[in-house]
């Protein structure tokens, strides 16, 4: 776990003491789009998408690329999921997918590739430009957003996950969603102050109950149809029985105690084949692994075993 300062690979933990130990995720530095009358065309082959399976961000892209049947169009690596001193690494393993850029050992390699001086940290999801040799982007709302629409007309499945007339609601959502449970989960895991991660921890499992509420009624957050919205939640829920229970502490209700949620977890993760992007043993390998400062034996939990199928047709 590092970053880069002026393109030198720094070995360092989140710096939480200047912040009263409160975690603070820095904002993507490359938020360029692609976009037919833009400097990033949608180009089949052009484009080249960095991920790590057990990462909550990367796998909305993972899951956006399979809806839109963009796996011939967009091509992949896949890190190997313990990042410890040299952060991403593709070191060869399970799942693992080496780059075929720049054939680098380390992710960071493909910062300083694109940009000798970057400071920042290293982080998945990247979309990378094979044909101007850059990052287009590294934040991956926006990395979904462009692949819901950017290559429609080159072959790309068609359906709409960010549908106008639902925009105003699902950036409501969105934005909830992000602060109370795809963050909320970090900032009550990556804590280092007892008053902190307790009021993280009961705003996470406040917004677990409130959207569980939410979904008494309805299958999906937004309307009556999959939206990005559904996406960018359930690579959390996903992962909450496996990690953010036990892993980040945020156990004040097991997800399988909100009846609504733990359906609809269920329901996204047996829609069409999203299943294929979610790898538990990634999962659990990256985050009791490569969090020493949590976890310093790094044993990895035995459990749980979950039946994710659902008996209702979908
Ligand atoms: N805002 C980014 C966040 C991506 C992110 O933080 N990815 C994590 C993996 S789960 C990462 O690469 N962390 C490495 C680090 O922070 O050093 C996005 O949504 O794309």
């Amino acid at each position: 776990m590092g970053l880069l300062v002026d393109g030198v690979w720094h070995d360092e933990w989140y710096n939480t003491e200047d912040n009263d130990g409160k975690f603070i995720r820095e904002d993507a530095q490359f938020r360029d789009w692609i976009s037919k009358d833009g400097k990033f065309q949608p180009e089949a082959g052009r484009y080249h998408l960095y991920v790590c399976l057990a990462c909550p961000w990367a796998s909305r892209c993972l899951m956006m690329r399979k809806l839109k049947g963009l796996e011939e169009i967009i091509s992949l690596s896949v890190v190997n999921p313990v990042m410890l001193e040299h952060g991403w690494t593709f070191e060869d393993g399970p799942g693992v997918i080496a780059d075929p850029i720049i054939d680098a050992d380390y992710m960071h390699e493909i910062y300083t590739h694109v940009d000798p001086t970057y400071s920042g940290r290293v982080t998945v999801p990247v979309l990378y430009d094979k044909k101007t040799d850059t990052i287009v982007n590294n934040e991956s709302s926006d990395i979904i957003r462009m692949m819901n629409t950017a290559f429609d007309e080159i072959g790309a499945t068609p359906g709409d996950y960010y549908p106008a007339d639902l925009h105003d609601e699902i950036d409501d959502i969105n934005d909830y969603v992000y602060d109370h449970v795809n963050n909320g989960v970090y900032k009550a895991g990556f804590a280092t102050e007892q008053h902190v991660y307790e009021k993280e921890a009961q705003n996470v499992d406040d917004a677990l109950a409130k959207l569980n509420d939410r979904l008494e009624h309805q299958d999906y957050l937004v309307g009556d149809q999959l939206t990005e919205a559904d996406i960018r939640l359930f690579t959390t829920l996903i992962r909450f029985e496996h990690v953010y229970f036990g892993h980040f502490k945020c156990n004040l209700h097991h997800l399988t105690e909100y009846p609504h949620l733990w359906e609809y977890t269920k329901r996204i993760y047996n829609y069409e084949n999203l299943a294929d992007t979610v790898n538990f043993d990634h999962i659990q390998t990256h985050y009791y692994k490569s969090h020493t400062m949590i976890n310093p034996n790094q044993i990895i939990p035995a459990g749980p075993d979950l039946d994710l199928s659902v008996s209702e047709s979908i």
